[in-house]
């Protein structure tokens, strides 16, 4: 579970819609507040608003992609005009709403038109999770926002999905993005695999790589519940550090946001 740090504590006021403000990484709640207030809601589209209210009800509302990442993710997924996507960690969907907004909506749409048959595989995004009750959860926003048909969800551990992908050559290189927000003790083996799959020039974005600032802590002051993520993290940061397959940029956005730009 969550450690709240006392010096931030007392800073803070909860709204029942905020529940991730104390994921912000920023000198003051004031701060990430004054963000999220001046640029990010006023621009959030409604159903992704909606669903952040949804989710703020459900006991595991701290896990959602914080709307501060999710304009940044907007933001990249528009500019290299994604258009085939993977995304490892669904939850009640925040960050899949946002990418199936993101999108354009007009791919699928021209492909009917031409009655080109589409692989049961062709889908704008892959979205895996073991949980597919929180998918449920947003599921009805996401039908509602008209963009069910860009995704397609698999309920699995992700590691046997992406094997099973990499067994079919056609799909290397295939992708424009991937998102990775799940088990932080796999974030490399997923970075092995989503390399293979992302093509050149192609993005995959890793959430939580500062893990509520404990990768800058010594170990003993973080919490037990905390320390093998934490340590997961930290060999995963040095690691793309070193990785010349890609470039690399360590957001402080959220929980801390690394891009990776696959450039070989
Ligand atoms: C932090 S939440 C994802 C939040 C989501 N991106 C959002 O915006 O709401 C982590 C999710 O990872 C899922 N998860 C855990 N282990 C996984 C695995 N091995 N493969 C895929 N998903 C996994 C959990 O079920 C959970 O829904
Ligand atoms: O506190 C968490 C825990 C997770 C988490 C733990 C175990 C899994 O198999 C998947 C995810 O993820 C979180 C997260 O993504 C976040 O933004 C905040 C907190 C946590």
């Amino acid at each position: 579970m969550i450690c709240f740090s006392s010096i931030y504590l007392k800073s803070m006021e909860f709204t029942t819609a905020e529940p991730f403000l104390h994921k912000g990484l920023l000198q003051s709640f004031e701060l990430t507040k004054y963000i999220l207030k001046t640029n990010v809601y006023p621009r959030e589209p409604s159903p992704l608003k909606e669903l952040r209210e949804v989710t703020a009800k459900h006991p595991g509302n701290f896990m959602s992609t914080t709307p501060d990442s999710g304009q940044l993710m907007g933001m990249l997924l528009k500019l290299i005009n994604a258009k085939k996507t993977i995304e490892i960690g669904v939850y009640t969907g925040y960050s899949l709403l946002l990418t199936a907004l993101s999108i354009p909506h007009d791919a699928m749409g021209i492909e009917l038109i031409r009655n080109i048959k589409l692989p049961t595989d062709s889908s704008m995004i892959i979205a895996i999770d073991p949980n597919k009750e929180t998918y449920e959860i947003g599921l009805p926003i996401i039908q509602k926002a008209g963009v069910e048909h860009k995704i397609n969800f698999i309920e699995s551990q992700a590691l046997p999905v992406l094997d099973k992908l990499l067994q079919n050559k056609d799909n290397e290189g295939s992708f424009d993005f991937a998102f990775v927000d799940a088990d932080k003790e796999n974030y490399l083996n997923y970075h092995e695999r989503l390399l293979k799959l992302v093509k050149v020039g192609g993005l995959i974005v890793f959430d939580n790589t500062l893990w509520g600032g404990t990768v800058a802590q010594p170990e003993e002051a973080v919490s037990e519940d905390r320390k093998e993520s934490r340590r997961s993290i930290i060999e995963f940061n040095n690691s793309v550090s070193i990785d010349q397959r890609i470039e690399i940029a360590l957001t402080p956005s959220g929980d801390g946001l690394t891009i990776c730009r696959r450039i070989r």
